[in-house]
């Protein structure tokens, strides 16, 4: 019986064509891909079989058989673990069922040794087989159930679905055509290299046959072999693991293929007894943000596979995080129901979240020392980010932490990093802290859509030539995590852009006050404000003289018990909020453009200019905060008169 061929979703093509045509120099890959498979779908099956035993028929030893033909250019791989009917087989093998391939896709630049570096990161799963199979045959039966399937595919056209003639033994069968370019996959040599670089940490068997070509044609056959230990890594002792064997089963858990950032492996004895064995990536995944991300850290009980998506395992914020827990305590039949809210999960999550953020902290502190030493590393270590550069990618996500676990703040607040006004790169709240000015009693920051714009801010006018360091938070998460934290180590935050700031307590060496400069005094101030507030009426909530403005005239804030500037657009852009809510003006009674205001004010005669100008320096306010002005037009007519009465003086 033949079925029409099926078209591949478009996704697929493209995967496989960049597969093909790039990945050729690691083309030894698509084994790994293989037995990283056939071993999840034998994880799969030892762990429905605790409820229904039945599914293991009368075939329970898990395991992984290779078989290299050489006299029929084969070379297959077989597991008896889950296998798949045919629904599985076409969603599985017809569509890229990953939630952030579209994403991945998107950023494919066409500059091939950066896409290189994407294809990567990113894995390439079963299609990776067509770099060196022009056929593809999948003998498949899914455990429980009667019918067996054929799916077949040359990589280009698309696949066949068929069910086959004969039941087929429990388990998924995967037959590689082999390109004639290929037949060093037919070495038992070649075989059992790639297997020790790539797979050695897999946890069950992997059986090795090898069949060459004899003198006489025929098949001369090796009996099978097993050629990997077969033990769970993350059971093996410390020292017997290299780092290869560390990366490469990373590499297997994370469906990931960059270096890890930070490991994570030891046993924990007494009250609950596990093993974990954690990784922190270095490179940002695709999905991070996408909520239907895949959960990273699998849960094991005794060596049997649990489930990988335990929301209670680890917290939101360390949803990068990825690896095995390995729990002597659980009960291998409980339901997933009952762990996620057990006590025992709990206290280990407790535990892991705690030991990550040491070594997170470990890792931190390592790379400042590094730095600080200005050494050139050694070729191993070239490789590794600088925690700085860690953070780029992943300070966004631990920082949600902030406001979701208040047990872990503190952790949390040492390990954050900020742009600030102290030179280009990053610091910690302890280095801020470390250069506070005497007699300035609070952190400083100031919130927007970038840090580069955000230097150039009125607001920080005054913080800024009194060397107050001020801190440039242009991440939206830091939003909704200040409102909650408050202070570190005692001292409060506080923004430059919400509620009266007065710097004047703050003393700062040679700090250059523009004492030259003729002020308003405070009774023409008063009046200048109070002729601004008739001007602008309803527009705004207060008029009042600033004391963080130094070199602009005007500038917008939030009132004391408002929203930050920034949160409220932020809001407003997602529709949580209809408007923005009215400001406050501040006015630097310095600025020569307000002392001359001050004396317009007291001509009546000027009461319709007056009026004009104070609305021209109420949308110069809202420009600079980048706020939308209401009136354009008005806003360039008034604009253009100003500018050609004074080219007329
Ligand atoms: N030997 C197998 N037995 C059972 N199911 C399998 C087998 N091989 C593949 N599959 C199914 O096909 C899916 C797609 O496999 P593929 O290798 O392309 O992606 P993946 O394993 O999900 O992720 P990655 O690309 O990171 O390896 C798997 O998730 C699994 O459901």
């Amino acid at each position: 019986m033949t079925e029409t061929v099926q078209p591949f979703e478009a996704d697929v093509s493209r995967v496989l064509d960049l597969v093909i045509n790039s990945l050729y120099k690691e083309r030894d890959i698509f084994l790994r891909e293989l037995i990283s498979n056939a071993s999840d779908a034998c994880d799969k099956l030892r762990y429905q079989s605790l409820s229904q035993p039945e599914l293991l028929e009368t075939d329970p030893d898990l395991k992984i058989r290779i078989l290299a033909d050489a006299a029929l250019g084969l070379l297959t791989v077989t597991d008896n673990g889950i296998g798949m009917n045919r629904e599985d087989l076409c969603e599985n093998l017809g569509t890229i069922a990953r939630s952030g391939t579209a994403r991945f896709l998107e950023q494919l630049s066409g500059d091939k040794d950066k896409d290189l570096k994407l294809i990567g990161q990113f894995g390439v799963g079963f299609y990776s087989v067509f770099m060196v199979a022009d056929k593809v045959v999948v003998q498949t039966r899914k455990a429980g159930e009667d019918k067996s399937w054929i799916w077949a595919s040359d990589g280009r056209s698309g696949y066949t679905v068929q069910e086959a003639p004969a039941t087929v033994p429990r388990g998924t069968s995967i037959t590689l055509h082999l390109k004639a370019d290929a037949k060093e996959y037919l070495d038992g040599w070649k075989i059992r290299q790639i297997v020790r670089t790539y797979s050695d940490h897999i946890g069950i068997p992997i059986l090795l046959e090898v069949r060459e070509k004899a003198g006489d044609g025929k098949a001369k056959a090796e009996e099978p072999q097993q050629i990997n230990e077969a033990s769970a890594i993350w059971t093996r002792p410390k020292s017997e693991i290299s780092e290869d064997q560390y990366r490469e089963f990373y590499h297997h858990v994370a469906h990931a293929f960059d270096e890890p950032f930070a490991r994570l492996h030891f046993t924990a004895e007494g009250v609950l007894s596990y093993t974990a064995l954690l990784f922190v990536p270095s490179t940002r995944p695709f999905d991070l943000f996408d909520p239907k991300r895949r959960h990273g850290v699998k849960l094991y009980v005794r060596r049997v596979f649990i489930t990988s998506d335990l929301e209670a395992l680890m917290p939101r914020y360390l949803r990068f995080v990825s690896g095995v827990v390995d729990s002597e305590d659980l009960q291998l039949n409980v339901s997933r129901e009952t762990l996620q809210h057990g006590a025992v999960i709990a206290k280990m999550k407790k535990a892991l979240v705690r030991r990550l953020l040491d070594e997170i902290a470990a890792k931190a502190k390592a790379s400042t020392a590094a730095s600080a030493d200005g050494e050139a590393k050694p070729d191993g270590e070239a490789k590794t980010k600088s925690y700085e550069d860690w953070w780029a990618e992943f300070g966004s996500v631990l920082k949600e932490g902030l406001y979701e676990d208040a047990e872990n703040r503190e952790k949390l607040l040492e390990l954050a990093r900020f742009r600030s006004t102290h030179g280009a790169g990053w610091t910690s709240l302890a280095d801020y802290v470390a250069r506070m000015k005497e007699g300035q009693d609070a952190i400083y920051y100031i919130s927007g859509e970038s840090h580069t714009a955000l230097r150039t801010s009125p607001q920080l006018e005054q913080a800024l030539a009194k060397g107050v360091e001020v801190l440039l938070l242009d991440d939206p998460v830091d939003d909704f995590w200040l409102p909650e934290v408050k202070d570190y180590q005692g001292k409060p935050f506080r923004s430059l852009t919400r509620g009266e700031v007065d710097l004047s307590a703050i003393k700062a060496e040679g700090e250059a006050e523009k004492e030259s400069e003729p002020k308003l005094d405070d009774e023409a101030l008063k009046r200048l404000i109070a002729r601004l507030k008739t001007a602008l009426g309803e527009e705004v909530t207060d008029i009042r003289s600033s004391k963080r403005l130094r070199d602009s005239a005007v500038c917008l804030v939030a009132d004391e018990h408002g929203l930050d500037l920034r949160l409220e657009r932020f809001l407003k852009q997602h529709s949580q909020i209809d408007r923005l809510s009215k400001r406050v003006l501040e006015i630097n009674g310095q600025h020569e453009l307000i002392r001359r205001m001050a004396e317009m004010a007291k001509d009546e005669t000027k009461g319709l200019q007056f009026d004009e100008l104070a609305r021209l320096l109420l949308d110069q306010a809202r420009i600079v905060e980048g706020e939308p002005i209401p009136d354009p037009g008005a806003f360039s007519r008034r604009m253009s008169t100003f500018l050609a009465k004074g080219l007329a003086a």
